[in-house]
């Protein structure tokens, strides 16, 4: 009997919200986790063993990106994706289907897949279901999400339901094309726009793929935060609660409290990376914009409480300086920062929720925020 190289535990719950773990060959992801984008092969600014440092369990690549530039054949011949950048933990990538809508050119969409330009060079590509599996498969990811369609909100209930029937199709073909690849999952993703009935529908139609995990797509495109909990309120007692819940794409510190007391277990964005190269921190204090004139004589550290070098030791006057000056060093300091209390946010959650305590913690962080300037 062969023993499943790829499981999700609950290991505590405290309401909806729960820690677990999910065990593959390349590691051990710690959930509520929160995944550094490294859309291009590298998490922008940051050296590999910096990321993990910080407490990273799994970082997000993407299909769209690497299939375009250096090519997955290419990063297949090299050794494949954890080779190529150093990162031998666990990976996850997403399937393509919202870079292209976001990303490229003319496109177009029916039912055999995605065609579109490259936003590099203008080349013409074909990406269906089957090839984005197996782009991801020869990128060697551990954790590959289906092809799917995600609609630009607000759309029409006619336009939400012909996308998540699309897609639904899409992740059966994609389970067929992924077939069995020891310690990896295939991921499914909710679909149905801000429409309640077809959130349920793609989330009962997924389950019954019975995969190893279920992303909630379609959201973080623009809707209003309150719309996005009601979505996740919705669909949540319909996903499978012994299988890894995924929010895609979010969000800020408040959209990952807010989701975690809701029961979504993961959560990738590049917020903290890009706003940290823009001089945009996040900290225990509530964001701040380091090119703003009030900080060039600030000598205290971001956060001289914080674990992170770059929060504890350089003052905000030479950070102010660093990006008022478009300097390198700026962009790697901040970017470490945030990366930093994502992580210490999302580890404090776990510890919160194993203490049955999340809602006096939450309590606590958002006073924190609140407060601001300390
Ligand atoms: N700085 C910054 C910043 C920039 C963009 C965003 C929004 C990201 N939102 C988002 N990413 C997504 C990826 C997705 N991938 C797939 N395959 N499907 C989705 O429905 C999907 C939905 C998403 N929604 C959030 C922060």
């Amino acid at each position: 009997m062969t023993t499943d190289q790829f499981t999700f535990t609950v290991t505590k719950t405290d309401g909806a919200a729960r820690t677990g773990e999910i065990r593959m060959p390349r590691g051990v992801i710690r959930t509520p986790a929160f995944m550094p984008v490294g859309t291009a092969a590298t998490v922008k600014a940051m050296y590999p063993d910096q990321v993990k440092a910080l407490g990273a369990d799994v970082v997000l690549g993407n299909t769209y990106h690497l299939m375009l530039r250096p090519s997955a054949e290419r990063v297949a011949r090299l050794g494949g994706l954890h080779k190529f950048m150093n990162w031998p933990y666990p990976i996850l990538t997403d399937s393509g289907g919202f870079q292209v809508m976001s990303l490229s050119a003319l496109r177009k969409i029916d039912e055999s897949g995605v065609t579109f330009q490259s936003h590099i060079d203008g080349s013409t590509h074909v990406m269906t279901p089957e090839r984005s599996i197996e782009i991801q498969g020869l990128l060697g990811s551990d954790i590959q999400m289906q092809l799917d369609e995600c609609v630009k909100l607000p759309c029409t209930e006619a336009v939400a339901e012909k996308a998540m029937r699309l897609s639904l199709r899409w992740a059966e073909r994609c389970r067929v094309a992924f077939g069995e690849q020891p310690g990896r999952a295939m991921f499914g993703i909710v679909q149905g726009g801000e429409v309640e009935r077809l959130r349920i529908e793609s989330a009962k139609e997924l389950a019954n793929l019975d995969l190893k995990g279920y992303a909630i797509g379609g959201l973080a495109v623009g809707e209003p935060q309150d719309v996005m909990l009601r979505m996740i309120e919705t669909v949540e007692p319909y996903m499978p609660n012994t299988k890894p819940r995924y929010l895609m794409g979010v969000g800020t510190p408040d959209d990952i409290v807010e989701s975690v007391r809701r029961g979504v277990d993961m959560f990738d964005c590049v917020m903290p990376t890009r706003a940290g190269r823009h001089g945009l921190v996040f900290t225990r204090f509530g964001r701040m914009n380091l090119r703003n004139a009030r900080f060039a004589e600030d000598t205290r550290p971001l956060d001289a409480e914080s674990k992170c070098a770059a929060s504890n030791t350089y003052s905000r006057a030479y950070l102010h300086h660093l990006v008022r000056s478009n300097e390198i060093l700026g962009m790697m300091l901040l970017t470490w920062n945030n990366l930093a209390y994502y992580q210490e946010l999302m580890a404090g959650l776990r510890k919160a929720i194993a203490e049955g305590r999340l809602e006096d913690h939450i309590g606590e962080v958002k006073e924190g925020w609140a407060k601001g300037e300390h």
